[in-house]
């Protein structure tokens, strides 16, 4: 058995952290944003997430990658469009119903660091709370704990744990939350490759909608089955990871050179990026004398 098979097969047994009405789509109709002094950070985008879809958002810094993350759970409105959860306009859905549809892990999500990793992923019952035995309860938060490779460590408090641990303790409170979309700001950082790996290995397995905003654009191919790719607040292209970043896109976007690679092994097609030659970047020339 591959490792990948194996941990197919061990979020099949755990497989009570995944909601049966799991497979929610999410839509975006035509949303912006714009600042107090008129700037757009989200321009007019049209994006849509099928159920159990994995979507990648990618884009230089400062793309509007997170403002669209936040359009999409509420935490921010927009200004003109939509956002609608499965067929329903997420602005008519109540914060509680919210919080049991969409488990969030942010880019700076320090709770109290003096908690111990077991009532760290408890938080993610609260939405629930009442709704399921107390037993239930922590049968989840045990699984969720298990499933990130996290079981010895749970009677430890968060300061005792490295950025690695906490960041996976992050992703399993947000599954003993059993959501039904799973939205990623970028997840890995803080993780070595390997566990960066078998993070978005993990997310690949739930068979719940994801979506992610990536720096890494190695990571994007393995992981998602599509990508969004932002510039300047625009969505400049929504395709398979082959085709959003395209060569000619990354080159645009990016100012990155892309080759395409195969594994020889696995089949699996992957992408290789690189600068592009010395002279490409206003930086190279000021270090080339
Ligand atoms: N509340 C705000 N008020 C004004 N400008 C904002 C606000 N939030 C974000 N911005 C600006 O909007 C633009 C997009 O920000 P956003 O965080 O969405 O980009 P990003 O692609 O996620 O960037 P990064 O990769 O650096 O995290 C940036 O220029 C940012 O400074």
């Amino acid at each position: 058995m591959t490792r990948d098979e194996a941990l197919g097969r061990s979020i099949a047994a755990n497989n009570r952290l995944v909601r049966k009405d799991a497979a929610i789509g999410l839509r975006a109709e035509h949303v912006s944003i714009t600042t107090p002094d008129g700037r757009r950070i989200v321009d007019a985008v049209d994006l849509s997430v099928e159920p159990g879809e994995r979507l990648a958002i990618v884009g230089p810094n400062g793309a509007g990658k997170t403002s669209l993350l936040r359009l999409f759970f509420g935490r921010l409105k927009p200004d003109a469009g939509r956002i609608l959860l499965g067929d329903r306009d997420l602005a008519r859905i109540s914060l509680t119903e919210r919080a049991r549809m969409f488990a969030v892990v942010g880019q700076n999500d320090l709770p109290d660091l003096r908690m111990t990793l077991a009532d760290y992923v408890d938080l993610g019952r609260i939405p629930h709370r009442g709704r399921v035995s107390a037993a239930a309860d922590r049968e989840i938060v045990e699984r969720a704990l298990d499933l990130l490779g996290l079981g010895a460590a749970a009677g430890r408090r968060l300061q005792m744990l490295s950025g690695g641990e906490r960041q996976r303790a992050a992703i399993a409170r947000a599954l003993a939350q059993e959501p039904s979309i799973l939205i990623l700001d970028e997840p890995t950082n803080h993780l070595d490759p390997r566990a960066r790996a078998d993070m978005l290995e993990t997310a690949r397995h739930l068979r719940i909608t994801v979506v992610a905003v990536l720096h890494d654009l190695t990571s994007v191919s393995p992981f998602a089955d599509r990508v969004a790719v932002m510039q300047g607040g625009r969505l400049v292209a929504h395709d398979a990871p082959a085709a959003a970043l395209d060569p000619k896109i990354v080159r645009n976007v990016f100012a990155m050179d892309c080759f395409p690679f195969t594994n020889p092994e696995t089949g699996r097609s992957l992408l290789v990026f690189d600068t592009p030659a010395l002279g490409g970047s206003n930086v190279a020339r000021a270090l080339v004398p």
